[in-house]
């Protein structure tokens, strides 16, 4: 009963609103939205939170305790760092991937909730891009003929079903025990043995005057040195008119006591350290670094988790994790 209770935590500070109003979105952003992303309200919105004023946010009163992570001293040798471009690598959050990069697959493990947001985040990414590039969204493979990019690529459990909707897919992690696990799991089946996998960065793809149709990078951005940095070299990995897709949590204080509290001390859904509050973006945040970025965000959603089925679904509510597509600018 106890345990029961327990795993509504989350559920029920959501449902109540006992930490913070929450924030409420449409899917397409707003005129009202799109126009506050074109202004220059914030100087530098690299991983610093806006004054507390600016966020409508109050920070907690201490972020949380120290990573418990068995690797966090490890070491990470990466050319990244001789590119003339700042580099987006952090070492204490590789190490913290590093140090669990052989739990991937495991859908009971420390990867659980990715596993079980995968198929919210697909029909997401299958519904905006079909509409951008004008693809049929029912058929078996509708991504035929698209190069996407899977950017903080993991163990590949996005990449994979990309594969599958019939894209020619790039997974690049920093983390090469990832890149490893990513490809002896693709390697089982012939349609994901197609998969390029790599250990580097989007700032090397860059350098490497690599482009795709699609970039997409799924809970990275919030582990990055920084994401305006970041997302400038994501845009450049992008063609002309070509698409972006970006998920994160929400610097809210619904996404301290749900994605840090509850999922990591109370419910160890995550290890305890995996998130720092102060490196999420709010979506204006995201919005307006993107802008600066060439990348116009067309829309937006939320995703919730519902404890009695332990699904999770696309929502206007994103208020802690959401996620956004946005389209490159032509030149
Ligand atoms: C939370 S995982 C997300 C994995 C995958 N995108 C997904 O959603 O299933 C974050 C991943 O980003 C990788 N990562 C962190 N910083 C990175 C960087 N600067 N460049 C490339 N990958 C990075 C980590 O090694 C880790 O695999
Ligand atoms: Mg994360």
């Amino acid at each position: 009963m106890a345990s029961k209770l327990l795993h509504r935590v989350p559920w029920l500070l959501h449902r109540v609103g006992a930490v913070s109003a929450p924030l409420k979105y449409p899917r397409t952003l707003s005129p009202t939205l799109a126009a506050f992303a074109s202004l220059r309200l914030l100087s530098d919105v690299a991983p610093r939170p806006l004054p507390v004023a600016a966020t409508g946010n109050s920070p907690p009163a201490s972020t949380s305790p120290a990573p418990q992570f068995s690797g966090s001293s490890e070491k990470f040798e990466h050319n990244a760092k001789s590119s003339s471009v700042r580099s987006s690598l952090k070492d204490p959050e590789l190490a913290k991937f590093s140090a669990i990069a052989d739990t991937w697959w495991d859908s009971e493990g420390p990867f659980k909730p990715l596993h079980l947001m995968n198929p919210t985040r697909l029909a997401f990414i299958r519904s905006t891009l079909c509409r951008h590039f004008g693809k049929d969204p029912s058929s078996a493979r509708p991504f035929e003929g698209m190069k996407i990019v899977d950017v903080g690529c993991g163990g590949g459990i996005l990449s994979e079903p990309l594969a599958r909707m019939g894209a020619s897919v790039t997974g690049v992690d920093a983390v090469d025990k990832n890149i490893k696990i990513a490809r002896i799991h693709a390697d089982l089946d012939p349609v994901t043995s197609t998969i390029e996998y790599c250990c580097t960065t989007a700032e090397k793809l860059v350098e490497e005057q690599r482009k795709f149709d699609a970039v997409i990078s799924l809970e990275v951005i919030e582990h990055v040195a920084d994401p305006a940095e970041f997302c400038k070299s994501l845009s450049a990995l992008t063609i002309p008119e070509g698409a972006l897709v970006i998920s994160t949590i929400n610097r809210s204080m619904r996404a301290y006591a749900t994605a840090i509290v509850a999922a990591e001390y109370l419910l160890h859904w995550l290890p305890k350290g995996t998130h720092q509050w102060s490196s999420f973006l709010i979506p204006e945040e995201l919005v307006l670094i993107l802008q600066r970025s060439s990348i116009c965000v067309k829309e937006m959603a939320g995703f919730v988790h519902n404890p009695l089925t332990g699904r999770w679904s696309l929502s206007d509510d994103i208020s802690v994790n959401f996620i956004a597509f946005g389209t490159k600018k032509g030149q």
